[in-house]
């Protein structure tokens, strides 16, 4: 078998990011050698918030073309209390989405086996929890404009502009229909608010309907005003499957089906260039947690499912069995009651990993 390297950035950034990154490169390089038809190069960029306080600067001026030399980029977190968190993400994480053209977050949720959910009714029903967030990560309120002005004092003026284009909106629309189309429900929730917001959100249900209609018979649809989504999320949740929503609305959507379907510390995501012109980029949803930095019990269960997520985007479609495998693994840990505290665990980080690395032993390569 002729054996494939995939060249990996991995910026681990600040506090818990470190530690899940650290696990995630270890379980990636377990499920390589076990597989034994590829292998990952590594390359560690020192990009945190720490560095940018002893020299002044996250990335260096080349940062980008660096990263563009590599298949794919590994994210932990960035954010330090010591740095105001617009800094730290304007320095880091959302230029890199923008710069490299990932203009899709793919957050999926599900309950994992044996994972406590904590309301009675998912923990009963678990197979009602199964959705696919896609966030669009390029536009909206996170698209970097607005300004301040009229000094910091009682006459301070400032904007944060929402950003909608036809070609933005167009273009998540269609990666959500063609999601929904490969899904077993095949149904599309579209999540807006264009009752309050009268202009940007008015394009976005306009430019949704017109896409909808190339899916008619294909894609069963809806649409849902965020306020009550996070209603239906909790009550019926059964009632969805593939979920699209604006870069704001899907952020704190999807911390809080990662909190139904068990904790934070689980979720993944993909920052996704459909195009394949630049690297996409992987990374579990949570930030760097710094109330349990330097413990050693952070979750490492979102990275691994992050890392399986990429391994599924390096293969095209030729590793989809081996990312299912890794999911797999992760799944057998956490049933064996090798689990971290936000799991109702006692587990370190560096238990979970060994023992889905051991797993993983068990599992690739003999099925
Ligand atoms: N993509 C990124 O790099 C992100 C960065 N951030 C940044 O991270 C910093 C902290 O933000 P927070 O709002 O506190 O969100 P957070 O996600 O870091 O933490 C929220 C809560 O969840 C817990 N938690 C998160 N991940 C966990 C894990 N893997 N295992 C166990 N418990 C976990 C934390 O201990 C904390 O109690 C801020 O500077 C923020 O800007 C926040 C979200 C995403
Ligand atoms: C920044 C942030 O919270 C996120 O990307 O999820
Ligand atoms: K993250
Ligand atoms: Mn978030």
């Amino acid at each position: 078998m002729s054996s494939t390297t995939y060249k990996i950035a991995a910026i681990p950034g600040d506090g818990i990011g470190v530690d899940i990154t650290d696990a995630a490169s270890q379980v990636l390089n377990t499920l390589a050698q076990a597989h034994g038809g590829f292998s990952f190069d590594f390359m560690t960029f020192d990009w945190s918030s720490k560095k940018y306080l002893e020299r002044g600067w996250y990335m260096p001026e080349d940062g980008m073309a660096q990263l563009k030399k590599h298949d794919a980029i590994y994210f932990g977190a960035v954010g330090w209390p010591d740095v105001p968190d617009h800094i730290s993400l304007w320095s880091l994480i959302l230029p890199i989405r923008t710069s490299m053209n990932q203009y899709v977050n793919v957050r999926p949720t599900r309950i994992l086996k044996s994972v406590t959910a904590p309301l009675a009714q998912l923990q009963k029903n678990r197979k009602d929890l199964d959705w696919v967030i896609i966030r669009e990560n390029s536009e909206g309120e996170y698209a970097g404009q607005g300004g301040i002005t009229h000094g910091h004092g009682p006459n301070a003026i400032a904007t944060e502009l929402a950003i909608f284009t036809r070609v933005g909106i167009e273009r998540i629309m269609r990666f959500a229909f063609e999601t929904a189309k490969l899904r077993p429900r095949k149904k599309l929730t579209m999540v807006t608010k264009s009752n309050a917001q009268r202009h940007g959100m008015v394009l976005w249900d306009k430019v949704f309907y017109e896409v909808a209609k190339e899916y008619e018979g294909v894609v069963e649809w809806d649409k849902m005003l965020v306020d009550a989504m996070t209603v239906r999320m909790v009550n019926k949740p059964e009632s969805m499957d593939t979920i699209v929503a604006t870069n704001l609305h899907a952020d704190i959507l999807s911390d809080l089906a990662a909190a139904l379907a068990g904790s934070i510390g689980i979720a993944p995501s993909s920052n996704l260039d459909p195009t394949r012109s630049c690297p996409s980029m992987f990374e579990p949803i949570h930030g760097s947690a710094p109330d349990i930095a330097g413990k050693g019990i952070a979750n490492p269960v979102g990275a691994f499912w992050s890392a399986a997520e990429m391994v599924r985007w390096l293969g095209k479609g030729d590793l989809d069995k081996t990312a299912d495998q890794l999911m797999e693994a992760i799944e057998n840990v956490s049933e064996n009651g090798i689990r971290t505290r936000d799991m109702g665990g006692e587990s370190s980080t560096k238990e979970v990993t060994d023992a889905v690395c051991k797993e993983i032993e068990a599992i690739v390569g003999k099925k």
